[in-house]
């Protein structure tokens, strides 16, 4: 496996990977009357494409695909029904392999060294991948009712795993792998396993399986362009001078016109550290402003939405129930009703950051589902943390469709584009984009909070945001005016200068590190 093999989520990272490898039995597979009366050796390679962090945030099984239920799967279908192609083997373990929830693409390579081929050979191997977008054509495997029970041992069972029924066979497999870099190659295992009495495997779906499909197949993949939308409460006021935003996508429209904040109310609930609060402010929070409720479906998909049958290609009609749906893991992988106000800031020590900064801002406007409203003065701000190098910093007023989680995985993206590396918790960096808010959202999970849970006490995030957003509110614990927090921050008097056309002015190529950045150098209020 290298690079090559890597699958990417929407945003551009790099889905994790389990890779299971050597599952071999023996199947009665082949074209040939002595291959299904006599049997050989099968052994198939499968690489799942997941996401692992909720599960290793949570040290917890029920949040990850279980590999041994995976090699029993992978197994059956090696020793179970005989068809004539190994083609048709893997494509029935992919398709088994993808209908478990939370896989996102599936590689499966099945081997066959004791091919009737009449010529010294080392091994005969058919390699395929499968995604959404690809659809397995075949149907999964899927033991029947009365066959099944799982080789339970109460002693190793974790708790709060739910026992799945499975066929009782006894796969022999060289290798299992959760890897986030490649590791070098397993070897693959050739021990025989004989099918067991309850097979061959029933073609026929059984209503009680567990495996039983819950929808859908593939998603569309073309995202719908936004449509302007009117007016929030967040319009950028007139002062201080206007900033012209970079080159954007012609779907965006300008800002729109100042409309009133209405005042927050911040929850003070009972909800101490570590607690989880998911949704919107109570009475009184930020109103997220009068929005079509059409035509502003950009961005991602949810893969939970049922797709027009007219959708489907004539390859994937037969099989449109092999995948399930994604799991929707909380309420932030809810896309809005409507397009919410969302506040990205910018940060960036490392190399050109006035550049980076600029280029940010126009892939954070490219990104489907994110429309930029406006766009900060730049700020020069002292490293609050570690010492290193002076930060350039912005904020960017935006509308979003895009769920939480995917308003994250949007900025990360822009993160990795400029060469984000992660070493030291605030440590120097390329690019830094966080999300400050994303509508009246009140969230504490593992890999997302909201609002971001350092932003009331950060000058060089509230400078930049109440300069394009006076009356501007951060909801939550903690929260409170903008300008007025801004003005109270332990850093504000680290935050030195302004430069307000910074999206325009050239930056001097001798000159673009912070260090030396005084193009349209101001100073703060
Ligand atoms: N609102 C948020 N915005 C950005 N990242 C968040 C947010 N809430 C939680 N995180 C998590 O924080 C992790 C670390 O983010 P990052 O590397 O940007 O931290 P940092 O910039 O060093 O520190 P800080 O979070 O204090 O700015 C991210 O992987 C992300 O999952
Ligand atoms: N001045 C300044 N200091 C920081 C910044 C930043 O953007 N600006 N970001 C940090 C981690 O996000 C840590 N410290």
């Amino acid at each position: 496996m290298n690079v090559q093999d890597d699958t990417y989520d929407e945003a551009g990272r790099r889905w994790d990977q389990i890779r299971l490898t050597g599952v071999s039995a023996t199947g009665y597979h082949g074209v040939f009357a002595h291959e299904r009366r006599e049997g050989q050796t099968f052994v198939a390679d499968v690489v799942l494409h997941v996401d692992t962090r909720r599960a290793a945030a949570n040290d917890d099984l029920a949040h990850t695909v279980d590999y041994g239920e995976v090699a029993l799967l992978v197994a059956a279908v090696l020793s179970g029904e005989p068809v004539d192609l190994v083609e048709t083997v893997a494509e029935r373990i992919a398709a088994t392999v993808l209908a478990r929830p939370g896989v996102h693409a599936v590689d499966v390579a099945v081997h066959k060294p004791q091919a009737p081929i009449t010529v010294p050979f080392g091994d005969v191997v058919v390699s395929i991948r499968r995604d959404r977008s690809k659809l397995p054509a075949a149907e999964p495997y899927r033991p029947a009712t009365g066959q099944v029970r799982r080789p339970a041992d109460p002693e190793q069972q974790h708790p709060r795993t739910a026992p799945l029924p499975l066929t009782d066979v006894a796969p022999a497999f060289a290798s299992v792998d959760v890897v986030h870099a490649d590791p070098p190659s397993a070897a693959t295992a050739t021990s025989p396993f004989a099918p067991t009495s309850s097979d061959p495997v029933p073609s026929t779906p059984t209503p009680s399986s567990p495996f039983a499909p819950t929808s859908v197949g593939p998603v569309p993949s073309a995202p719908t362009p936004a449509a302007p939308v009117p007016a929030g409460p967040f319009a950028p006021p007139p002062a201080p001078a206007p900033l012209a935003a970079p080159p954007l996508p012609s779907h965006l429209p300008g800002p729109p016109p100042a409309a009133p904040a209405a005042p927050v109310t911040s929850p003070a609930g009972p909800d101490g550290p570590g607690s989880v609060v998911v949704g919107p402010a109570p009475t009184g929070a930020v109103p997220t402003g009068v929005v079509p409720a059409v035509g502003i479906a950009a961005g991602p998909v949810p893969a939970h939405v049922p797709v027009p049958d007219a959708a489907r290609t004539e390859l994937m009609a037969p099989v449109t129930d092999v995948v399930d749906a994604e799991i929707v893991l909380d309420a932030l992988d809810e896309p809005p009703a409507q397009p919410v106000r969302a506040v990205l800031a910018l940060g960036s020590n490392i190399g050109p950051a006035q550049e980076t900064l600029r280029q940010a801002v126009a892939d954070i406007a490219a990104t489907p589902g994110v429309e930029v409203v406006a766009v900060s003065p730049l700020a020069r701000t002292a490293a609050v943390g570690p010492e290193q190098p002076d930060f350039l910093n912005a904020v960017v007023l935006a509308r979003t469709t895009l769920s939480p989680r995917d308003l994250l995985r949007a900025a990360h993206a822009v993160e990795d584009r400029h060469g984000r590396e992660r070493h030291e918790r605030w440590g120097p960096r390329t690019l830094d984009v966080d999300v400050i808010v994303h509508g009246d959202t009140l969230a504490v999970t593992d890999d997302l909070e909201l609002p971001h849970p350092r932003a009331h006490e950060r000058a060089f995030v509230l400078q930049p945001w109440a300069q394009i957003d006076p009356e501007a509110q951060l909801p939550g614990l903690g929260g409170g005016p903008v300008a007025q927090l801004a003005a109270t921050a332990p850093d504000r008097d680290g935050v030195r200068w302004m430069a307000l056309d910074w999206l325009t002015a050239p930056v001097p190529a001798a000159n673009p590190e912070p260090d030396n950045a005084s193009q349209g150098e101001a100073h703060l209020p």
